[in-house]
């Protein structure tokens, strides 16, 4: 498979956007990965209830066009692998970022974007985002995106996040304002088309210590608010 170097651009002191960061193959790993985490019947992408007629039917955990799910790190498959990709992420990103902090990835969260509905606004300052300035780490799989995000004292940008990009938020930006403005339909590469269509994936990765052991606290995530259920 052909492939595109990655390319490091520190937007701002603590905002890191590799663009390319992800080879083809380590793409068509992550999709699999998100996909069979997502199809498990407890704790996936997708609940069951039933439709006005009675008939059971599966719907995405999150709002009518995402998924969700949250956990532990080391809850999941493949765990140190997960993990690992997340270290080497961060250490990129420090090479070219001094002032960058470390991490210790402790939870993984899994976004699958089914329509072109993004995210509103917000600030990644609850528990489960980590009461810490280390680093968040965002993976874009599949459909493009156009995220926003707004640096004290500047305007609001956009910018666009295509499969095998990553965002990394921390030091003086870790409580950066952003959002996902819309989710480009049918942007997915074809070389992913065997495990999903039109979709975006997204894992993002936080430092959060004080969410250990309360992860049924924030497994569901309504509109912004979590939810326990
Ligand atoms: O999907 C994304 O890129 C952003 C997700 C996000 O900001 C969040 O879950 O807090
Ligand atoms: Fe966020």
């Amino acid at each position: 498979m052909t492939q595109t170097e990655p390319c490091v651009n520190v937007i701002a002191p603590g905002l890191i956007f590799i663009k390319h960061a992800l080879s083809k193959e380590l793409q068509l790993w992550l999709s699999k990965y998100a996909v069979d985490a997502g199809n498990r019947p407890d704790n996936g992408f997708w609940v069951e209830t039933s439709d006005p007629e009675g008939k059971a039917i599966k719907v995405l955990n999150s709002d009518i066009g995402r998924g969700r799910i949250y956990d532990d790190i080391s809850k999941f498959p493949d765990s140190g692998e997960v993990e690992g990709l997340c270290q080497n992420l961060v250490s990129t990103a420090r090479k070219h970022d001094s002032h960058l902090p470390k991490m210790n990835p402790t939870h993984l969260l899994l976004l699958y974007y089914a329509t072109h509905e993004g995210m509103e606004w917000h600030v990644d300052n609850d528990i489960n985002d980590g009461k810490n300035d280390h680093p968040i780490v965002s993976i874009t799989i599949g459909n493009a995106c156009d995220f926003g995000y707004k640096l004290i004292g500047k305007e609001a940008q956009t910018l666009r996040l295509e499969s095998g990009d990553v965002l990394i938020w921390g030091g003086v930006n870790r409580m950066l304002l952003h959002c996902v403005e819309k989710v480009y339909q049918n942007t997915c590469p074809d070389f992913l088309q065997s495990i999903f269509e039109n979709a975006r994936l997204n894992f993002t990765y936080r430092d959060a210590p004080d969410a250990r052991g309360r992860e049924h606290q924030f497994k569901y995530n309504f509109s912004g608010f979590n939810v326990e259920k």
